[in-house]
C-alpha cells in the first residue's frame, strides 16, 4: 500500500542490517576500553539505533533525545527544537550520536555545540545515511553508512508528515505526494 508513494528503493532491508553489523563491529573495536553513552535522535534515528547496538560489543549505555526541526515539511525550519532532553548528564563522557540522515547539518551542529557546552569528552557521529548535496552549514560524520542522492527520502524511521517511518527499506518518495 505504501509501496505505491515511492518512486524507488534506495537501499533494501538487507543493505540496511549489512550495514548496521559493519558498523557495530567498528564501533566495538573503537570504544572496547571505553563507556561510552550513544545518544539515538529521535524519531528518526529509532530503528538505526536498536539495529546498529546490538552489534556493538563494549559497555555502552545508551540514551535519546527528541529534537525536531522539519515539522511536516521536506526542508528544514532552521529551528531545532528540543521535544524531549537526555535523561543522562553527558559531562565528561565519551558520546555517540546515532543519526539517521545528514541533510542540512542543522540539527547536528546544533546538538554539537550544546554537547560540548555540557562538558563531552568525545563526541563521535553515526549516521546511517548522508546527503551531502543538502549541506547548509559544514558538518561531517565520523561513520557514515550510505551516501544518498539529492531527493527526499523516507523508510527506516525517515517521515514524511509522520508517515512512512514503518516502511523497512529507504525509498525516494514521489514528488507528487509532497508537492501540490
Ligand atoms: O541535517 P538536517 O537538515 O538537520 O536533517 C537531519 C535531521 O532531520 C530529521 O529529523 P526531524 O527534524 O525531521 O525529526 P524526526 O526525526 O522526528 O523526523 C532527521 O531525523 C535528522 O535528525
Ligand atoms: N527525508 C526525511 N527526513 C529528512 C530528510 C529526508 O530526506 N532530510 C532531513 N530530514
Ligand atoms: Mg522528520
Amino acid at each position: 500500500m505504501l509501496e505505491k508513494d515511492i518512486q524507488e528503493i534506495l537501499l533494501t532491508d538487507e543493505q540496511i542490517q549489512e550495514k548496521a553489523k559493519e558498523l557495530g563491529a567498528v564501533l566495538s573495536q573503537e570504544y572496547a576500553d571505553k563507556f561510552p553513552l550513544a545518544i539515538g535522535i529521535l524519531k528518526g534515528a529509532m530503528p538505526f539505533m536498536s539495529d546498529l547496538m546490538k552489534h556493538v560489543d563494549a559497555y555502552v549505555e545508551m540514551d535519546y533525545m527528541d529534537v525536531s526541526s522539519y515539522g511536516n515539511a521536506t526542508v528544514s525550519s532552521g529551528e531545532v527544537k528540543i521535544v524531549k532532553d537526555l535523561n543522562t548528564s553527558i559531562e565528561g563522557r565519551d558520546i555517540i550520536i546515532v543519526e539517521d540522515i545528514i541533510d542540512s547539518g542543522k540539527t547536528l551542529s546544533y546538538l554539537i555545540d550544546l554537547f560540548k557546552y555540557r562538558k563531552a569528552k568525545s563526541i563521535k557521529i553515526v549516521t546511517l545515511l548522508d546527503k551531502p548535496s543538502g549541506r547548509k552549514v559544514p558538518l561531517e560524520a565520523d561513520y557514515v553508512g550510505f551516501l544518498v542522492p539529492d531527493a527526499f527520502v523516507v523508510g527506516y524511521g525517515l517521515d514524511y508528515a509522520e508517515r512512512y517511518r514503518n516502511l523497512p527499506y529507504v525509498g525516494v518518495l514521489k514528488k507528487e505526494v509532497y508537492s501540490f
